[in-house]
């Protein structure tokens, strides 16, 4: 089968990913996200998910059988052991799930939208780089408002990424999100009218 030509877009959390992929979406673009390939592979019923279980402890489940990820969350990033374990066992699934999901798609071309698409070596599934960028403080500020979070979470959750300079260094192209939504909707249409040139290019 043709490899469909396909982006990366990433940045830490909160940086603006959904919301630039809102953007590339509807331009008709198909946009795979790697936070939803992480949901699915840790469905009840699925062997990574007892696996995590019998690890943990079953009170890493909710009543309902379904994943605490709250609870999850807080282990994963005050034990960075924990966390390579937990990568460990997910990314490989996670990678196979975005795969389908990027042969299944239709569009021009494909984006993979992803937070650890560098730190993962997901970037090896693309044929270009795009991050989204914006200054660390405000990145703390916007992710802490979105989940009602303690800021010093999530710079505990930014600790275990990329810095803003490392993910910079290995751009093709950058969103600036340090303005308003409108601007970086403006900056998404014309990335778009150049990928659609590199897309046909390949063909
Ligand atoms: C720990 C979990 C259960 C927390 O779930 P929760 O619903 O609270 O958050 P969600 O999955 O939406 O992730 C929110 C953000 O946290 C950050 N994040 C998640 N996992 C990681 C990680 N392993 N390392 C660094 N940052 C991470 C990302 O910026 C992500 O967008 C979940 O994030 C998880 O399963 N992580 C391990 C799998 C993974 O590495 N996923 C990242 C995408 S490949
Ligand atoms: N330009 C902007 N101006 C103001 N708020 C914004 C802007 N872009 C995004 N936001 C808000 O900031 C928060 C984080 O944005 P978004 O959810 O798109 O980030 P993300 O990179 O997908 O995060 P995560 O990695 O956690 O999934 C959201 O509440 C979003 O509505």
């Amino acid at each position: 089968m043709e490899a469909v030509f396909t982006v990366g877009l990433t940045g830490g959390i909160g940086s603006g990913k959904s919301a630039a992929a809102g953007c590339f979406r509807a331009l008709g673009v198909n946009v795979v996200d790697a936070d939803w390939a992480a949901r699915v592979v840790v469905q009840p019923g699925q062997p990574a998910l007892e696996k995590i279980a019998g690890h943990f402890g079953a009170g890493i489940l909710l009543d309902s059988g379904e994943l605490d990820r709250a609870k999850l969350r807080q282990r994963i990033f005050e034990d960075s052991d924990e966390r390579r374990w937990l990568e460990n066992l997910l990314h490989p699934l996670i990678r196979e799930e975005i795969l389908r999901a990027l042969q299944n798609g239709t569009g021009p071309y494909g984006i993979l939208e992803s937070p650890l698409l560098i730190e993962s070596g997901q970037y090896k599934l693309v044929n270009r780089i795009c991050v989204v960028d914006l200054p660390e403080e405000l990145q703390v500020q916007r992710a802490s408002e979105r989940d009602r979070n303690d800021p010093a979470q999530i710079r505990k959750i930014m600790a275990a990424q990329l810095s803003r300079n490392e993910r910079l260094a290995k751009a093709d192209d950058v969103l600036d999100n340090s303005g308003p939504p409108e601007k970086l909707k403006t900056q998404v249409e014309s990335l778009h009218r150049k990928y659609l040139q590199m897309a046909q290019a390949q063909r």
